[in-house]
């Protein structure tokens, strides 16, 4: 499917813009896309790998021209790059993001922007632990869901136009208000990279257990986490300093199981142990029945 905008602008040049572009272009080569990062070295080598059409020096230049401006910088500093390209966006452009956090963006973003520009948040429901211009992969968004969170007075043709763009580059989509997002990414995104970051750090403070007996007898999980925890550290910063409420509702709810789990191992609570594991055996079933399991073999075969 050839994708809806002739030219496109990426602000941010690491694992989420650098994978939009090589998508972009493995799907629709027409596509011209210019590209900005804060910095010199990020910039050098986006040029030395081709990543964009055009690497510009400013950010007026990154997007005077474009249909489509998205913003791939850490949810913090969303806000200070809006300000910046706000007088210089083409008349009828969209202005989007790819943040973990949208409620905080929004606030942030919408007021730089002129009411001759749409403005139209998203979320890809894809990553890995790797960052920076060389990390991004033309596949990383295949059969993976992208979250459109319009805001009020949203333009439909708008919200439309980007949403097919996020299938056109192999997404699926739904759309979702900002504060639900927010809570659903404290569930499944936001709380465990939390919980991945405590258990890496105990296990590193544990002085009875050697670094080494970690990095020999990590067994899948513990190396789950692992992975997880190797995960952008000003990324996910700015994730929990944005999504404070939502991420806190979820932390309480999980101390006060972590509590009641630990109660039933101290007592021996077998039943409880047991019932509650059975529970939770559940809930992966349904996400490999919904075809949302990529180590699944058969990941990538669901439908659209
Ligand atoms: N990594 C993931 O798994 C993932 C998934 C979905 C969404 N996101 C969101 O996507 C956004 C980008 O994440 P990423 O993983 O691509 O990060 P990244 O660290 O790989 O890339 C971020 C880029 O932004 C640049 N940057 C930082 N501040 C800047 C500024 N003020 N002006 C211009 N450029 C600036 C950095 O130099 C870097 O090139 C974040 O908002 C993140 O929340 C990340
Ligand atoms: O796959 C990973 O490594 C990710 O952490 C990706 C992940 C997630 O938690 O699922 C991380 C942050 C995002 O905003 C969206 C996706």
């Amino acid at each position: 499917m050839s994708q809806p905008y002739e030219k496109v602008a990426l602000i941010g040049l690491g694992l989420i813009a650098s994978s939009m572009f090589w998508a972009m272009k493995r799907h629709d080569p027409s596509v011209h896309v210019t590209g900005f990062a804060r910095s010199a070295a990020t910039r050098d080598i986006a040029r030395e790998i081709g990543l964009c059409d055009a690497v510009c020096d400013s950010l007026v230049e990154t997007v005077q021209d474009a249909d489509l401006v998205v913003l791939c910088v850490p949810v913090g500093v969303m806000g200070d790059v809006a300000a910046e390209i706000g007088p210089h966006l083409k008349a009828g452009a969209t202005v989007s993001d790819v943040g973990s956090v949208k409620q905080a963006v929004i606030d942030a973003v919408a007021p730089h922007l002129p009411t001759n520009v749409h403005f139209v948040p998203a979320h890809p429901m894809a990553g890995t632990e790797h960052s920076g211009p060389r990390s991004g992969f033309a596949e990383l968004f295949d059969n993976r869901w992208c979250l459109i969170v319009p805001v009020e007075g949203s333009d439909a043709q708008a919200v439309k136009t980007l949403t097919d763009f996020w299938i056109s580059i192999g997404s699926n989509t739904a759309h979702m208000d900002p504060e639900h997002h927010d809570l659903v990414v404290a569930v499944t995104s936001h709380a465990p990279h939390l919980i991945a970051y405590t258990m890496v750090g105990v296990a590193d403070d544990l002085g009875r257990v050697s670094d080494s007996e970690v990095i020999n007898y990590s067994a899948a999980g513990f190396r789950d986490f692992t992975r997880i925890a190797a995960s952008d550290p000003t990324m996910w910063r700015d994730v929990f300093l944005n999504n404070k409420e939502a991420t806190l509702e979820i932390l309480g709810r999980f101390t006060e199981e972590l509590f009641a789990l630990q109660r039933a191992i101290r007592t021996g609570d077998g039943d409880h142990l047991h019932d509650y594991f059975t529970r939770t055996r559940a809930i992966r079933r349904g996400i490999i029945e919904a075809g949302q399991d990529t180590d699944a073999p058969n990941f990538g075969r669901s439908a659209k």
